[in-house]
């Protein structure tokens, strides 16, 4: 278990972590989503000892990090997949590391085996592939078999199988009854992944719920509709907040209003329609609308149209804007 209580970090002027509160629980995989330079990898430091709080306090399994006597079984962290002595194979990291908790070598070729390592556990670290360190990075955070894992972006770099492998392994993980937290900024994966997340947006908690919960919020709100009367249809329902984009002759997608609502308005009318379909939304837009206001570092559009100013893009509501 984690539990953060107005965590806040600050660098000279800039608030990096500001007033965070929230608790990770065991048996579930937590994901930790965000923009960049959201206080992500700053909350992971501060959990795990690396930087000390400005205000606040964080604890795991019931105590501050540098409280614990034997860190390694209680917390495995993977925060910066490069932080590994190049000169050493992965073997040598691993036993160098399992040295200070009396961790011997039947554990460690465990943990090789468990990260599909085998074939390069002898050969030196500096020599590895993105992949294959973040696979070492992760051994090592499960060397101590610990009650709480924390994984700052795991399957970067990562092939589609090791994305699955990561899947499975911390999945696998949080059912034995361990704390898992781990951030990543591919949605559909985190999607698959996670029963709970956790957004941040500028240091702050913007959405701590269940990741059918934080998707919910965002299905719904379109609706494909098909009808031979289909511009008789939008005649009727615009409105304020109502917008429409045609996805093809006589198909057209109607965002805020209902399936409902539709249906209901069409039948008065005595329009005819070949499709009511409500849209499911995804986590990728949810967290899109959640955190559109807390983007830092805004991208211009693609293509010869960008917005050289860097300016942020209007959110999707226009007529035509949505997808
Ligand atoms: N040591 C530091 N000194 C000064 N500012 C820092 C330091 N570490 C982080 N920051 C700033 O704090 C903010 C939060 O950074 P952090 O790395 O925690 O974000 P993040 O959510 O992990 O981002 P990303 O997704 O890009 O990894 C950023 O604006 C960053 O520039």
């Amino acid at each position: 278990m984690i539990e953060a209580h107005g965590l806040t970090k600050r660098y000279g002027s800039k608030t990096a972590v500001d007033d965070v509160s929230f608790t990770v629980h065991p048996g579930k995989v937590t994901g930790f989503l965000g923009p960049n330079g959201a206080g992500k990898s700053t909350t992971m430091r501060m959990i795990v000892g690396l930087d000390r709080p400005t205000h606040g306090t964080v604890t795991v399994n019931g105590r501050p990090y540098a409280q614990h006597r034997d860190p390694l079984r209680q917390v495995g962290a993977l925060l910066d997949a490069k932080a590994i002595h190049t000169g050493r194979s992965a073997y040598n990291h691993l036993l160098a590391m399992g040295a200070t908790h009396g961790i011997g070598k039947t554990r460690i070729r465990e943990v090789i085996e468990m990260t599909g390592l085998e074939s390069v556990a002898k050969k030196r670290v500096g020599g590895f592939s993105l992949g294959m360190g973040q696979r070492l990075g992760i051994a090592s955070a499960l060397l101590g078999d610990p009650r709480t894992l924390i994984l700052d972006e795991p399957v970067n770099g990562l092939d589609p199988e090791g994305v699955v492998w990561v899947r499975n392994l911390v999945r696998y993980l949080a059912s034995e009854g361990r704390t898992v937290f781990l951030s990543s900024h591919l949605m559909s994966e985190m999607a698959l992944t996670a029963d709970h997340i956790i957004v941040v947006g500028r240091g702050r908690v913007l959405a701590d719920a269940t990741t059918a919960d934080i998707v919910a919020r965002a299905a719904g709100t379109t609706v494909r509709v098909r009808s031979p009367q289909a511009s008789r249809l939008v005649e009727l329902l615009a409105g304020p907040g109502v917008s429409f984009t045609s996805t093809a002759p006589q198909a057209v997608e109607i965002t805020g209003s209902t399936a409902e609502a539709i249906g209901e308005a069409a039948a008065a009318a005595q329009l005819v329609l070949h499709e009511l379909t409500p849209v499911n939304g995804s986590l990728e837009d949810a967290y899109m609308s959640l955190t559109q206001d807390s983007v830092e570092y805004h991208s211009g559009e693609p293509g010869p149209h960008t917005d050289h100013a860097g300016a942020h893009t209007a959110p999707a509501t226009q007529e035509g804007a949505h997808r």
